[in-house]
């Protein structure tokens, strides 16, 4: 097979696979732009592999970059761009189930494609766009089928996250898991939790933005991984629950997934958020936003929508509400428009500021100063007092006399 017109991205990179090739060595494309490529879809970055060795690589090419000597990358710059090419290798020893104890450079394609995870995976491209396919990725390609490379159980061991990869997949490709691939996820589940967690959050932050999650989430389930993910062994039921719905449209980024996740598994509290998302090691703006998009979500379940809460979630954290209010099937208005039309949506764009109240209303900085602009703040945002200095000091000095 050849892939008459490649997508953009390879033009650049052709002339140096081109002088490696020149040199005597070989020079491919590999992994996942190349199984997209043969797909159709869009690629966002490309893969080179190579039976060049660094120190080759490094006597071809005036300008390099060592970016992981030992592991075989060094990054070619070229034209101002850089591209990384990685000497054909085979690794063993792997004691951690997550990284080789040794690698060791090869010269054989075979050799370094079988290494890979799955068959689609193990695909190698040439520079003209002739398709190497040794283990039969393009015939798994057109079954929809995600398979081991040889035999699952190795692979695995080899890297236990590649079970994750492999439900991320049926996720985002919309493809089945072959049965032997499947069973060997099921019988080595447990070597996950040797995995960083970090790496398992990213590929189930994918899975959940796939075209089909519900596919992704129903392997998740049959081959007991959500098992051994933080803090998901006692939501089965609603990991089930989650997985029926059945427009994920609505869902488009991390937040909206992580939302989503927490409001099927009702976990709604501020705290109990911030924990369950710590222990994903997601990061503190991620937390903070869907804190905020909770807040606005159970106002909308409960159908308490005030003008303070949109203000105080702010806009992203509103958008992200909505969408998953959409993917609920909640009945709601057009928040983002309601919070549009609010006066004002910061703090600072109130017509006082405490120094104006100290000058005119005679109030002292200290406790009282902060409840009076506070109370200005929400009487500006909910449209009962014009956001301007003569109104709001008038409404200053009401709220001083009522105490
Ligand atoms: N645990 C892993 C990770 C990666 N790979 C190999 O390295 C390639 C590149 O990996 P990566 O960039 O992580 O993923 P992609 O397959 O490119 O997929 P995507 O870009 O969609 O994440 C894979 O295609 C596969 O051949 C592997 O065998 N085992």
């Amino acid at each position: 097979m050849q892939i008459k017109k490649l997508p953009s991205l390879f033009e650049p990179a052709r002339p140096v696979l081109q002088k490696i090739e020149q040199a005597g060595f070989e020079a491919y494309f590999v992994g996942g732009s190349v199984r997209d490529t043969i797909l159709g879809d869009a690629i966002h970055d490309i893969d080179i592999a190579t039976s060049a060795y660094p120190s080759e690589i490094k006597a071809i090419f005036k300008k390099t970059v060592d970016t992981g000597i030992q592991h075989g990358t060094v990054m070619i710059l070229d034209h101002g761009t850089g591209y990384e090419t990685t000497t054909f290798r085979t690794e063993s020893g792997y004691q951690d189930y997550r990284r080789p104890d040794q690698v060791t450079f090869v010269r054989s394609l075979k050799d370094d494609l079988k290494r890979r995870d799955f068959t689609i995976n193990a695909l190698a491209m040439k520079e003209d766009g002739t398709i190497i396919d040794l283990f039969d990725g393009l015939g798994d390609l057109q079954r929809h089928l995600i398979r081991a490379v040889g035999d699952p159980e190795e692979r695995f061991h080899e890297d236990a996250l590649r079970m994750m990869r492999a439900v991320r997949f049926a996720a985002k490709l919309d493809f089945a898991i072959d049965p032997a691939t499947q069973r060997g996820i099921e019988d080595h589940g447990e070597l996950l939790t040797k995995i960083a967690v970090e790496r398992i959050e990213v590929e189930f932050s994918k899975l959940l933005l796939g075209i089909n999650p519900k596919r992704g989430l129903d392997y998740f389930l049959t081959t007991d991984l959500y098992l051994y993910c933080p803090r998901l062994q006692h939501h089965y039921q609603a990991l089930v629950k989650l997985s029926q719905h059945q427009d994920w449209s609505s869902i488009t980024n991390e937040a909206e997934a992580w939302l989503a996740l927490l409001y099927s598994l009702q976990i709604t509290g501020q705290s109990a958020i911030s924990s369950f998302m710590k222990d994903w090691k997601l990061s503190n703006a991620l937390i903070s936003l869907v804190q905020h998009a909770m807040t606005v979500l159970l106002a909308i379940q409960k159908d308490q929508i005030k003008p303070m809460m949109l203000f105080n979630a702010g806009r992203k954290a509103i958008l992200t509400a909505s969408q998953v209010a959409e993917f609920e099937e909640l009945q709601h208005p057009d928040l983002l428009a309601m919070n549009d039309q609010l006066p004002i949506h910061d703090r600072h764009d109130l017509a006082i500021d405490g120094g104006a109240l100290i000058r005119h209303a005679s109030i002292q900085p200290g406790p009282l100063l902060g409840k009076v602009m506070n109370q200005l703040l929400a009487l500006v945002v909910e449209g009962k007092v014009a956001n301007e200095e003569p109104a709001l000091l008038q409404e200053a000095q009401d709220l001083i006399e009522k105490g």
